[in-house]
């Protein structure tokens, strides 16, 4: 059966990319609103009304409007948006962490965020392991591409070439805050240090573990073990070796699209301080490629149909 998919802000960068890697898909039929429909809101809800499953890639407020302008009960979303990621009713498009069967089975999916992927992605298994305490003042660092900021930022840095590099987030309260401590389950938010750099798309996501410092008798190696374990049947996610020299991480700026993610677990030599990192596409795993991971399951297929995951 082909199931109906109409994308709302499909001519955005989320949306546009979501388009592309549904663009040969036989098992969806795609409902796409021309410029001068796209805004218009009785279009808007036709679309939404009469498809099988709508993909939100709007900015928080409008993706609100667009649940509101659901009136039936069939209706499947999945919103790419900020609005609803610890929303009561709605899954976490997140299988790795929820379990697939939770999207395959939701009528609400939120997509998670770009730097909650990759926060989430390490913290969550080794906090719930009990390996790493709930109530550490964690911090997180990160850099993205600029496309993670939408038309605008990508505006922003193609029109002024000058930017290497844009810390932000300065005064705290990052919008992904709140599901990074509720998906994590910790007591205190942590301390996210996000910038941007001059690069379209990429990002690294790192937690710095001062594992001396914590009650907690794990080692390095059972830090990369639980994950390894945690990720051992996932065809998106990948924890590379333990305790192999690398020298270096890169983010190019030409890199390609790119639907998986790779985690790192560097240690010194005693053990005592570990680095936790994660290298995704912000508009892969981090976006688009986690909206149709969840399309998949939720059209009952396996997860990984017609991602990218080769990086
Ligand atoms: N870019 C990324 O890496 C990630 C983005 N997201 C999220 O995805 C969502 C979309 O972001 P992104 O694609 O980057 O943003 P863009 O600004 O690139 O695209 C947003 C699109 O929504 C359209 N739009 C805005 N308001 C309305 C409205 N009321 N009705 C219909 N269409 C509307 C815009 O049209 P117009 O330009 O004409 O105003 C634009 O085409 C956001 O919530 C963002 O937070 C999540 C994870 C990562
Ligand atoms: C580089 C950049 O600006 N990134 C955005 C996050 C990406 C995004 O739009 O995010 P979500 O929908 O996942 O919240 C930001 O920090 O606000």
């Amino acid at each position: 059966m082909t199931l109906s998919v109409f994308i709302d802000g499909a001519a955005g960068t989320t949306g546009l990319e979501i388009r592309d890697r549904l663009a040969n898909r036989g098992e969806f039929s795609l409902i796409v609103l021309g410029d001068d429909q796209r805004k218009d809101a009785n279009s808007r809800r036709d679309a939404l009304n009469s498809c099988d499953i709508a993909v939100l890639c709007l900015p928080d407020d409008a993706a609100r409007e667009a649940v509101g302008m659901i009136d039936n009960s069939t209706t499947r979303v999945i919103d790419a948006s900020t609005a609803h990621r610890v929303a009561n009713g709605w899954a976490y498009g997140f299988p790795e962490l929820v379990g697939q069967a939770a999207i395959a089975n939701a009528l609400r999916v939120a997509n998670p965020g770009c730097y909650p992927t990759g926060f989430l992605a390490m913290l969550a298994p080794l906090v719930r392991s009990g390996l790493l305490p709930s109530d550490w003042p964690w911090s997180v660092n990160a850099v993205s591409g600029y496309s993670g900021g939408g038309n605008a930022l990508i505006d922003r840095f193609e029109q002024d070439r000058s930017i290497a590099w844009r810390g932000y987030g300065l005064a705290m309260g990052h919008k992904h805050l709140g599901e990074m401590q509720h998906y994590a389950g910790l007591a205190h938010a942590p301390i996210f240090a996000p910038a941007v750099i001059d690069a379209h798309r990429g990002m690294f996501v790192e937690i710095p573990v001062p594992l001396a410092c914590l009650e907690t008798s794990a080692s390095p190696a059972d830090l990369h073990g639980t994950l390894s374990q945690h990720y051992a049947s996932s065809a998106v996610v990948n924890v590379a070796p333990f305790g192999i020299e690398i020298g270096e991480l890169l983010l190019r700026k030409d890199a390609a699209p790119w639907d998986g993610m790779t985690l790192h677990v560097f240690a010194d030599a005693n053990g005592e301080q570990v680095r936790l990192i994660a290298q995704l596409d912000n508009l892969g795993k981090g976006a688009s490629g986690a909206a149709v991971q969840s399309l998949n399951l939720m059209a009952g297929l396996p997860e990984e149909t017609g991602l990218s995951l080769s990086a």
